[in-house]
């Protein structure tokens, strides 16, 4: 199986015909975890805001950016530097700076406490809009391909609309630097598995991303333009008990053509709200015990390091 091979599905489908939606979507995760999808409905002028706020931010002196970590935050809002994240298990940190940014909560709300409020930098203009309009188009293209999700569970197709409503979801601007040679081993983005529900990700047409396989052998994710690649995480993963596997992934550097080329890609990582309860459903090859989605995400983000 090569995964150049896997066609993109539209999501335009979830609304005209939500069974095949439900057969398409469905299969392409229960095979790989993974889907590269078509005709998302996200505009182009909001991605491409969103791209060019983010090349600004990442643009700024080290002096700035290093004003928005928000020290003992577990990286969840604001800059986390160069240097800082490592895969689970990994000896070497990942050639990559990000910034969060999380679901915009009104004053005094029930999450308040575990989704902490945003950050900005004062120094791009109209990067919180930008952002902002492109957290609002993921978060609704994510819901429309779990309700494909739930069908294809044999749930309703309303299943997951009250467990990710206020989810804890985080938009993630990375910015891989040009490679310069002395990374002595390092990659982009480790071999890693996501924690969230779904995930939504932008910008994956720079090559670099690789699944891994059954049979464990590496594959790329050719993503066309306009298309965006969705993959399965953990925490559904242990919802449906295995039936939907979340595949491990990385981003491995550049050939020597395209070193010079710095790499931005934005994952929308879906999550549950925080006090959502995850039961492994029956029917599935594993079973775990019961966990909150925020105890389960505190754990996690222990393993990489971010807390
Ligand atoms: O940059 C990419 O293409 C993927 C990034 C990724 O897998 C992640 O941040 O979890
Ligand atoms: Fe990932």
């Amino acid at each position: 199986m090569s995964l150049a091979d896997i066609e993109p599905i539209p999501l335009r489908l979830v609304d005209s015909d939500l069974g095949a939606a439900a057969d398409a979507f469905g299969d392409a995760f229960a095979r790989t975890g993974f889907a590269v999808v078509s005709e998302h409905g996200i505009a182009q002028g909001v991605i491409d805001r969103a791209l060019g706020t983010a090349k600004a931010l990442f643009a700024l002196p080290e002096a700035v950016k290093a004003q928005y970590v928000v020290r003992g935050g577990g990286g969840q809002r604001g800059l986390t530097p160069f240097g800082i994240e490592a895969a689970k298990g990994a000896a070497l940190s990942d050639l990559k700076e990000f910034w969060h940014i999380g679901r915009e909560l009104p004053a005094g709300h029930r999450f308040e406490s575990v989704m902490p409020a945003n950050i900005w930098p004062a120094e791009v203009a109209d990067f919180r809009e930008a952002q902002l309009a492109l957290y609002a188009a993921l978060d609704h293209a994510g819901r429309r391909m779990l309700r494909a999700i739930a069908v294809h569970l044999g749930l309703e197709p309303e299943f997951f609309a009250g467990p990710v409503t206020d989810g804890n979801s985080i938009l993630r601007l990375l910015h891989y630097p040009p490679v310069s040679g002395a990374e002595a081993g390092a990659i982009r983005a480790g071999a890693h598995e996501d924690i969230n529900v779904i995930t939504l990700l932008l910008g994956a047409e720079e090559a670099g991303l690789q699944l891994l396989a059954r049979i464990g052998e590496w594959h790329d994710i050719a993503a066309p333009q306009g298309t965006l690649v969705c993959n399965i995480g953990d925490m559904l993963q242990r919802l449906t008990g295995g039936r939907l596997p979340s595949t491990t992934h990385r981003v491995v550097n550049p050939s020597p053509e395209r070193a010079a080329v710095p790499r931005y890609s934005t994952p929308y990582f879906l999550h549950f709200a925080p006090d959502y309860l995850i039961e492994t459903m029956p029917g599935g090859p594993a079973e775990y015990p019961p966990i909150t989605a925020d105890e389960y995400l505190r754990e996690r983000l222990r393993e990489i390091k971010l807390l």
